[in-house]
């Protein structure tokens, strides 16, 4: 694999993901890296340490069939625009993407390796050439409670899940703390002045919030000060597809025998970048809890079990302590009222890393022979 082009690589995920690869040398072991843009072509191609050719255009399907690989980072409309006329055209590189618009087919695999590896390379062996990222919660769920489902021993899990802005962009980011100031700012007085009434502060916040010019362009909601049980579209089910993708990528990824079933309710709250999920665990078995620790700690190299403590939890299992950063806390560990069977689990994990760029990164090197 010589010549790897990479689309969307200054958008949010793509940032990170350029991040990643600078940080960990991943551009040596590209003979020819090409950048592409959907808004810039002739433009300057990013930094990344030796020469690159200015940046393609990322719509002229011939420049796009030269590549021996393709990771792009630029959305799902973009993906259907592109890549059907690509294999139409009989391109057979690989096509690496963060987009959800082909995760379900069947010529494609969701690749989150520390949980999948063996799937990825049944996949490379018989041929498959498209590699998707999976959603960020159902990876994150999987990175925390992968050694469960590998010991075989999950009956379902329920996802409660906490979910930042960023999963929906990055002016829903700009919007969230905008949202913050505002609400600050109409109180700014009454906050200066200890002696001001609390419940005056409140009315006046909450005026704010449902006020007309409260910035609400993106997430069409205060955020804020509130949160918003709803993620992404409605679906017959009474799902959101949010919640839908739990159970069918999840399954996918483990490539299941039988299906596992996951439910339960997505919600956006005011994290910057950290999605969390509190989990209800339906253990076949009724293990002791140092064993079930031990199974979740040692399943892959970046997740940690948080004692269940205040102390290690407030410290260690919040978005504050995880943002930027690789780990996987799993904490809030208990055998719930319910029985014996029945497991609470809590985890925090950066949803723009292995929620999103990470495993693309890392699905690169294996293609490449690196990992
Ligand atoms: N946000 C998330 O949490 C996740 C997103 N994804 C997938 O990744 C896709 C991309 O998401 P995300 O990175 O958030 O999208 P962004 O909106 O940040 O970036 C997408 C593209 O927008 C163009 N763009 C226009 N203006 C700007 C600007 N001012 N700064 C940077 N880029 C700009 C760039 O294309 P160009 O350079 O060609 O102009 C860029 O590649 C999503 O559509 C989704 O499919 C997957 C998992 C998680
Ligand atoms: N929907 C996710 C982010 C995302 O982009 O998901 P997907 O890659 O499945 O479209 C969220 O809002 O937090």
């Amino acid at each position: 694999m010589k010549k790897v082009g990479f689309v969307g690589w200054r958008g949010m995920v793509g940032s990170v993901l350029m991040e990643r690869m600078l940080a960990e040398g991943d551009f040596a072991h590209i003979a020819e890296p090409v950048f592409f843009s959907t808004s810039n072509a002739g433009g300057k191609a990013p930094d990344i340490g030796r020469e690159v050719a200015p940046l393609g255009d990322a719509f002229d399907i011939d420049a796009l069939a030269e590549l021996d690989a393709i990771v792009s980072c630029q959305g799902g409309d973009y993906t259907k625009e592109v890549f059907a006329k690509l294999r139409a055209k009989g391109w057979n590189g690989y096509w690496i993407d963060a987009a959800s618009s082909l995760r379900m087919q069947d010529d494609a695999i969701i690749v989150l390796d520390p949980v999948n590896r063996d799937v990825i390379d049944r996949g490379i062996e018989s041929g498959t050439k498209n590699f998707i990222g999976g959603n960020c919660t159902v990876s994150l769920m999987l990175m925390a409670l992968g050694g469960l489902f590998k010991a075989g021993l999950v009956d379902w899990v329920s996802a409660m899940t906490y979910q930042a802005a960023s999963g929906a962009g990055a002016k829903n980011m700009r919007e969230l703390i905008a949202q913050m100031g505002a609400l600050r700012d109409g109180v700014a007085e009454e906050l200066a002045d200890p002696a001001s009434a609390i419940l005056e502060i409140d009315r006046k916040v909450a005026a704010d919030m449902r006020s007309a010019d409260f910035p609400t362009a993106e997430f069409g909601a205060p955020l804020a000060g509130s949160l918003l049980p709803w993620i992404d579209t409605q679906l017959e089910s009474g799902q959101s597809r949010e919640e839908w993708k739990a159970q069918v990528e999840a399954n996918k990824i483990l490539a299941t025998d039988m299906t596992v079933p996951v439910d339960g309710t997505c919600v956006r709250i005011g994290a910057m970048r950290c999605h969390s999920q509190a989990f209800t665990v339906k253990l076949n078995k009724n293990l002791p809890l140092a064993e079930i620790e031990q199974l979740i700690g040692s399943a892959n190299d970046w997740v940690n079990v948080v004692p269940n403590e205040r102390e290690a939890t407030l410290q260690q299992l919040t978005p504050t302590a995880v943002t930027g950063k690789l780990d996987i806390p799993v904490g809030r560990l208990r055998k719930l009222s319910m029985g014996p069977e029945y497991l609470n689990a809590f985890t925090v994990g950066d949803q723009l890393l292995w929620g999103a760029a990470e495993p693309l990164r890392r699905v690169l090197l294996i293609l490449l022979g690196k990992l």
